[in-house]
């Protein structure tokens, strides 16, 4: 490939007349612009050749497309690729030459057809796959639309409220469902895909099989009556479910236009709104996190050094209670035989039976069948002792936050574990050094903190010490993409980078609502910023118990910058703890449906008298933008901290940090770019000066206060970075 092109086609006319076009762009084939020119070079040849009857799209390597190449996206928002003519690849390209040309063209997917690959061979006219194909347009999960005439010719296709939900939950189908929706032609084995689809492909030139053009096709179309109901249900719900973004509400005008006034007018609809949305903030955000968070498995100095994962063929895990049952079931649901430790049988037993019903869940909800569920059981295996441990390749430790234990646990481990075997501990806020301290094994430890419930939240933060090697991290970074966690490697300190960054939010709400602000008015701020809830909602539902055991690691170790509120310490000591005992900021029913309980302000009245806080005026009426400053500047000031200090590597780090393991919106593109989108120079300015007015808790580092000078990003890589890595 030249080395100044992204991707190309290749294309090969047989003896059969059957011209056979690949999609090469590595890994998964996108549509970068030259792969499109390409194609299009290719079409005008195939066309105009007398030895050419039909064509074959197909893509190279066992993968037809992944879509438009979403690094083009990035291109145009940043003004270093100029867009080309609205609608000149959907309509010019796509629908005038290949769709209406005087030769058919069969799409033979292989592998995926997803975004602008699944719209390509929606153009063609016939498509035929092999079993595990995936098809979907997962568009609108980038902040864009299907703009390939995916919003024309799927409801065409497959109907349109089969179309709708594809769309809109961005979700694929696989083959056979394709195949009995109308979506594909033909399920083939791989070995036949070809063949398969250069006869279906004469077989249209010679009239043995229909010509279908897609885009006129109506009979999988409502009447135009009911058509308008179902959008108007789809626009609903989309505004209920995603009301902090305009895309979606776009991507159904273009929808709707088509069925109304044609697919031609449609296509053109959706060709003007295809490129008015690359310019939203929240599509900017979205495609942020797209690449950010494929590249958090980049860890300078470790990935790059030609490591390869050792097989981790067996783990342990060390206590059974939420945080190890939970690793335990995510572990065993990718296959790997884990063994579980406790104190006593009663506590095996019963972190046996939380696994189980973790499991239990999904037979209930049919994402797993009964033998599925026997067959990923039988890999947990439980014991009291560590006579077990002689061969197992990682342990991770997940006992009660007490220093001690944990530090003879891993002495323990030395002893009893073989020498290469991985010694991880999912700690949320001790320093892995101290743990180790009674070991002669640091270059094995590290922190492999999940959160909770471990087996479904996404994220894994992988805590480095200065010794730990690079080997054990990307054997951890291996385990974590088995499991299918997003693993981002942060360096060790209080609180790593998701609790650290979690601790100013809770304080800065404590801390308004001790001088007056309402607290449900600031989660409601909050869950409108798009917080899947507020902070007070929040520590509800963790309980108060895990909160003053949080807060009292951050009072020891950062003093200075901690807001001492007795709120909860006050609600806890009349056994009000949270949403576990129905009671705490909020009032839960038998269903545990939170409402607001006068009765709050009892606590605070108290909490204030002891602070010897007053309620300010200015602090009563927030406004809800007002309030989001208050309750995440903080946040961006301690990311910052954060960043300089190296725990994280990079800024974007913290961004996929932010949204998976706090639930910051990823529209908003994670703390760090949210931060660079309002500029550094007015959060320093804010914090500058509530730091002068209600003290140290909002005082700027020196790392924010030195670009909020200069209003320089705050994303740019930290040149001088003392490095704790
Ligand atoms: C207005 C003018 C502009 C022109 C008009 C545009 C009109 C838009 C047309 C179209 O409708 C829009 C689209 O098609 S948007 C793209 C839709 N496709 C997707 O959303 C798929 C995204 N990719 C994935 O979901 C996954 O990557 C995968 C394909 C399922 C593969 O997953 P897997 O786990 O195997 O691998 P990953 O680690 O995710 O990816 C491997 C590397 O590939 C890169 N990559 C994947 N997809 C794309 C892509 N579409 N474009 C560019 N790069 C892609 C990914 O970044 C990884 O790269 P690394 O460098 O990290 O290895
Ligand atoms: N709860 C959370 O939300 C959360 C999130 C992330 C990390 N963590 C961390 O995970 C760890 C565990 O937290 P948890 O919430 O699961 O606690 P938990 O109290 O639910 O479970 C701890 C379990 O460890 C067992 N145990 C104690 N000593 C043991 C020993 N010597 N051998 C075997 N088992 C032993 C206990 O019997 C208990 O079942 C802590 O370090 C915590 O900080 C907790």
């Amino acid at each position: 490939m030249d080395s100044r092109t992204k991707g190309k086609t290749v294309m090969e006319v047989g003896g059969d007349g059957v011209a056979v076009i690949t999609l090469i762009n590595p890994p998964v084939n996108s549509l970068s612009f030259d792969v499109l020119y390409n194609l299009k070079s290719n079409y005008e040849e195939a066309l105009s050749r007398n030895d050419v009857k039909a064509i074959v799209i197909t893509g190279a390597k066992g993968k037809f497309s992944g879509g438009f190449d979403i690094s083009g996206f990035s291109e145009i928002q940043k003004g270093t690729m100029k867009e080309p003519k609205v609608g000149f690849i959907s309509i010019d390209i796509i629908t005038d030459l290949l769709e209406a040309a005087r030769k058919p063209s069969v799409a033979a997917i292989d592998g995926l057809a997803l975004g602008g690959g699944l719209e390509l061979s929606m153009a063609c006219h016939a498509r035929i796959s092999t079993p595990g194909a995936q098809l979907g347009l997962p568009e609108l999960q980038l902040g864009v639309i299907p703009g390939f005439g995916g919003t024309q010719r799927l409801p065409r296709l497959v109907g349109l409220t089969k179309a709708l939900e594809m769309i809109l939950t961005s979700k694929p189908v696989r083959a056979e469902e394709g195949h009995s929706l109308g979506l594909i032609d033909a399920v083939v084995p791989s070995a036949e895909l070809l063949t398969t689809a250069r006869r279906w492909a004469l077989d249209i030139v010679e009239r043995r099989k229909p010509w279908i053009t897609s885009l006129l096709k109506t009979d999988k179309l409502p009447p135009l009556g009911e058509a308008r109901e179902i959008l108007k249900f789809a626009r609903g719900q989309t505004r209920k479910q995603a009301p902090n973004m305009k895309h979606p509400l776009m991507c159904l005008d273009a929808l709707e236009m088509g069925i109304v006034s044609g697919p031609r007018v449609g296509l053109e609809k959706e060709a003007e709104v295809g490129s008015q949305v690359i310019s939203l903030d929240t599509t900017k955000g979205l495609i942020h996190v797209f690449f950010s968070q494929r590249g958090t498995v980049k860890v300078p100095g470790v990935t790059d050094r030609g490591l390869m994962p050792r097989k981790i063929k067996k783990v342990a895990i060390i206590g059974g209670g939420l945080m190890g049952s939970g690793i335990a079931t995510a572990l065993i649901l990718s296959n790997y035989p884990v063994i579980l430790k406790e104190v006593n049988e009663k506590f095996l037993e019963a972190g046996i039976g939380r696994v189980k019903a973790n499991l239990q869940s999904r037979v209930r909800k049919g994402s797993m069948s009964k033998e599925k569920f026997e067959k990923t059981m039988s890999l947990l295996k439980g014991s009291l002792d560590y006579e077990s441990f002689r061969d197992v390749d990682m342990v991770i430790e997940a006992v009660i936050e007490n220093i001690s234990l944990k530090q003879q646990i891993f002495a323990d481990l030395e002893k009893y574990c073989p020498q290469h075997c991985i010694l991880a501990s999912n700690t949320s806020t001790i320093d892995l050094n101290k743990i180790g301290e009674r070991t002669k094994s640091q270059d094995r430890i590290v922190g492999a903190h999940f959160f909770s419930p471990a087996h479904v939240m996404p994220l894994l933060e992988i805590v480095r010490t200065n010794h730990t090697s690079a080997q054990v991290i990307v054997d951890l970074l291996d385990v974590g993409k088995k499991i299918k966690k997003t693993p981002v490697v942060v360096g060790n300190c209080t609180g790593f980078a998701v609790n650290r960054m979690f601790f100013p939010y809770t304080q800065a709400a404590m801390f308004l609502v001790e001088r007056g602000a309402d607290p449900y008015l600031i989660d409601s701020a909050v869950s409108k910023f798009g917080m899947p809830m507020g902070p007070f909602r929040l520590c509800d539902l963790v309980g108060f118990g895990v909160a003053i055991a949080t807060a009292t690691q951050f009072i020891e170790n950062f003093p200075e910058r901690t807001y001492k509120s007795m709120i909860i310490p006050l609600m806890q000591e009349d056994k009000r703890a949270g949403e576990a005992t129905r009671k705490g900021f909020y009032l839960y029913d038998d269903k545990r449906k939170a409402k607001p309980d006068p009765e709050l302000k009892k606590y605070i009245e108290k909490a204030r008298s002891i602070s010897g806080a007053n309620v300010d005026p200015k602090l009563v009426k927030l406004s809800e933008k007002e309030i989001i400053e208050m309750t995440f500047f903080p946040v961006v000031n301690e990311a910052c901290r954060v960043f300089a200090e190296g725990i994280a590597v990079k800024a974007a780090d913290l961004d996929i940090a932010a949204i998976m393991g706090m639930g910051f919106p990823p529209y908003r593109g994670g703390i760090m770019f949210w931060a660079d989108s309002i500029g550094s120079k007015y959060i320093y300015s804010r914090l500058d000066e509530w730091s002068k007015t209600y003290g140290d808790f909002f005082k700027p580092c020196a790392f924010l206060a030195e670009r909020g000078s200069k209003g320089a990003p705050l994303s740019a890589p930290v040149e001088q970075a003392r490095s704790r890595l």
